[in-house]
């Protein structure tokens, strides 16, 4: 019987895939960086091409490592990096354009107009999500008005749109299978995630014919089979990146929360059955559906968090790794108050404004380098602070939860970022011994339809910390810091 399991973890910088034993620890990992493209100002594009190749080199290379052959592997699960949007030809699997990047800001001139249509309230009751370019919906649309003939083929069934697994699935199968799953059905903006179900008045508000999207699963189940690496391995899993991570952070009761601390960072508060509606601006977003039951998460997503400490690195020189970043720090002056707002790219939950851009406030002439490597590593801490204290006035129960924080990502390894973190929460926050959570998570739903893996209780069970920060800052100190944070934050808003 076979008892290995593979992630494929598509993000949008790099394509990994681990191979994990029936116990789900790894054996090996692949890894390849993924071109960025950048055709204008604001526009971030993947070729498809390039993904696909990446994909089947980094399962290829897994295998070899591991010495696996096909009919050892029991299944693939497949996480990515979600609202990224492809359109593709049904006949010859090519795509019609490269895939528009959920960085992409081409729509938000569309996207204004729809907001000021009044768009938004049905938008979000439905589908928990903004009126914003970030989603797939408003890409779709740009993609069936701009490619030529491209709108006329999709009204006749010839072509398929899909977020990064559903094209993956689709070339895995040799064309046999078009389906996603909920979590990434639910980031297109299209889905009406209390339903479960694509929504037609959505589908007529965007222009989108439903004849282009895909069929929609759990997360765990027989998505289809793959024969392009030496025998037939079933697919058995999907989920969106962030929501894969939730599922290897192990937080399957309500309360529970885990934060990914990547180029930017994204934090789901599991809510359980209910699909809380956000008065804060938040997300509301599928966590994961399994035996056709929905668990549902309010999201916080900070667009700019280890990219601050890469700033400081290639921007302007003060450290030249990011590791470096701690050392730094820790010699900044405590008197010293300074505040990076690192609206680089604007600010994401729970502002949303486009607009904005960074600033460093508290300047003075004996701020050095020290101080702004503090300051980058701070900005974190007070933008989760941000997203916290938006989802415990959306949903009361998250104050009396458990708030621990469990987190992953790259810059967790920055002990002073995680230790300011659990400082300003008034929170532990639990760095986990196996970081990869986004992969281990598909792992564990292919392992799971496989009936190799335990139920989610099991699963759970089995999750280790490797370091507990606990909050050692006085109570007058944090709300002062925090204070001034908010007023930095007011003062950096494009409309204050
Ligand atoms: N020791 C560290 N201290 C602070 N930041 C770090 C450290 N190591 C990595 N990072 C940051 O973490 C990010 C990379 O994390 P990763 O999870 O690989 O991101 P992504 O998946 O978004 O590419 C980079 O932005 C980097 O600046
Ligand atoms: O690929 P990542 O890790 O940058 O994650 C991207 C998110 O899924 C975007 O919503």
């Amino acid at each position: 019987m076979p008892t290995a399991l593979i992630a494929i973890d598509q993000g949008t910088t790099s394509t990994r895939a681990i191979a994990y034993d029936a116990a789900l620890q790894p054996l090996a990992t692949a890894q390849q960086e993924l071109p960025q493209i950048y055709p204008a100002s604001g526009q971030v594009e993947h070729d498809p091409e390039d993904i696909w190749r990446a994909t089947v080199q980094c399962v290829r290379d897994v295998m070899a490592k591991a010495s696996l052959a096909a009919n050892e592997v029991a299944g693939i699960g497949i996480t990515n990096q979600r609202e990224t949007t492809v359109i593709w030809d049904r006949a010859s699997g090519q795509p019609v354009h490269n895939a528009i990047v959920w960085q992409d800001r081409r729509t938000a001139a569309y996207c204004d107009t729809l907001r000021a249509g009044g768009h938004e309230p049905e938008i979000t009751a439905k589908t928990g999500l903004l009126i914003d370019p970030y989603f797939s919906a408003s890409k779709i649309a740009w993609l069936l008005e701009h490619v030529p003939g491209a709108r006329a083929r999709a009204e006749a069934g010839q072509l398929a749109f899909g977020t990064i697994d559903s094209f993956l699935l689709w070339r895995l199968t040799g064309g046999k299978v078009h389906a996603t799953d909920a979590t990434n059905a639910a980031r297109t903006g299209l889905f009406d995630i209390g339903a479960g179900a694509w929504d037609a008045d959505l589908c007529r508000l965007y222009d989108v014919p439903a004849v282009l999207l895909p069929e929609v699963r759990d997360c765990a189940g027989k998505f289809g089979v793959t024969d392009l690496f030496g025998g037939a391995i079933p697919i058995l899993g999907i989920a969106g990146d962030q929501q894969a991570a939730t599922i290897g952070q192990g937080c399957f009761t309500p309360g529970m929360m885990k934060s990914t601390y990547g180029t930017g960072c994204f934090a789901l508060l599991n809510t359980g059955t209910q699909c809380v509606a956000s008065r804060s601006r938040m997300l509301t977003t599928i966590a994961y559906q399994l035996d056709g039951r929905r668990t549902y998460a309010l999201e916080g997503a900070i667009f700019v968090a280890g990219a601050a400490v890469q700033w400081l690195r290639d921007g302007l020189k003060i450290i030249t790794r990011a590791s470096d970043c701690d050392a730094l720090a820790v010699k900044a002056d405590p008197a010293e108050r300074i505040y990076l707002v690192p609206a680089f790219v604007g600010l994401g939950a729970p502002h949303w404004d486009a607009q904005a851009r960074g600033a460093l406030y508290g300047l003075t002439r004996k701020t050095g380098a020290a101080e702004l490597a503090r300051a980058a590593l701070e900005a974190v801490g007070y933008q989760t602070r941000d997203l916290l204290d938006a989802m415990k006035a959306d949903w009361p129960a998250a104050q009396d939860a458990a708030t621990v924080l469990r987190v992953d990502g790259g810059m967790t390894a920055s002990d002073v970022a995680m230790q300011f973190l659990a400082d300003i929460l008034a929170s532990p926050v639990d760095r986990p011994v196996l970081m990869e959570t986004t992969a281990l998570g598909a792992a564990y739903l292919a392992g799971r339809a496989a009936g190799l893996c335990p139920d989610l209780d099991g699963f759970a069970a089995q999750w280790r910390r490797e370091r507990r920060f606990m909050p050692a800052m006085a109570e007058d100190l944090r709300a002062r810091q925090y204070a001034g944070w908010q007023d930095a934050v007011r003062r950096t808003l494009s409309v204050p």
